[in-house]
């Protein structure tokens, strides 16, 4: 059987990578999805198993404690973030492609242990005012949590070029059109 593939999308918050992520799934077959595990609130819409594992700070500490965790990270303050080995596992078992959306760090992390089997996509959005528009109109964070994001945002933005492939989201469709042709391309 084929061995599947890895294709990490990361990003400062709000840049559109779970847009983008999203929509790839939608799209195309043979590539599924890694839930990640966090401690953080789950949103509105949000469902156990389908976006993440919400996990309490003790389930979380446990599965590291297993070692049960590829990478993770404190992303933001006191909220956790990390990917099961359990889940590139099944996925990739399956013949299938893993896509992942996570944080920087984690993006580069995986990409040290995977080499060639894993793609990195930065997803730059046209600049940080944009990007700070776009996470006040998801109006998903509160002021403390949304200052948390987007201090961080610029440092982030200066590790894209250690990505294999830095993606514009400016237009959507346009962004969307060339996530299709990246994923095609490295799996095919
Ligand atoms: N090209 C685009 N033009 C305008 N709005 C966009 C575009 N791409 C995404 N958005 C919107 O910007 C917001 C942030 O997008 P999204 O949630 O996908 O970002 P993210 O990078 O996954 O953020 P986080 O890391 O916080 O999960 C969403 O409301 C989304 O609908
Ligand atoms: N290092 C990891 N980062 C992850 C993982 N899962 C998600 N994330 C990233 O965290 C931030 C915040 O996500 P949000 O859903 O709270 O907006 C974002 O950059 C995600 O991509 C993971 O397993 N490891």
């Amino acid at each position: 059987m084929k061995k599947g593939k890895l294709i990490v999308f990361s990003a400062p918050s709000g840049a559109g990578k779970t847009t983008l992520v999203r929509y790839a799934l939608e799209q195309l077959e043979n590539i599924k999805f890694s839930i990640s595990c966090t401690t953080r609130d789950k949103r509105e819409g949000e469902a156990h198993g389908e976006d993440y594992y919400f996990l309490t700070p003790e389930e979380f500490k446990a599965k590291i404690a297993n070692d049960e965790f590829v990478e993770h990270e404190e992303v933001y303050r006191d909220n956790f973030y990390g990917t099961l080995k359990s889940e590139v596992d099944r996925i990739t078992s399956e013949g299938n492609s893993v896509i992942f959306d996570i944080d920087v760090i984690g993006a580069l992390n995986i990409k040290k242990l995977y080499g060639d089997q894993c793609l990195t996509v930065f997803v730059n959005p046209p600049s940080l005012e944009i990007l700070k528009e776009r996470l006040i109109s998801r109006n998903t964070e509160s002021e403390d949590k949304l200052k948390q994001r987007l201090d961080k945002a610029g440092i982030e933005m200066e590790k894209a070029k250690d990505f294999d492939i830095i993606l514009l989201n400016d237009d959507l469709e346009t962004a969307k059109a060339k996530t299709l042709e990246i994923i095609t391309d490295f799996i095919k």
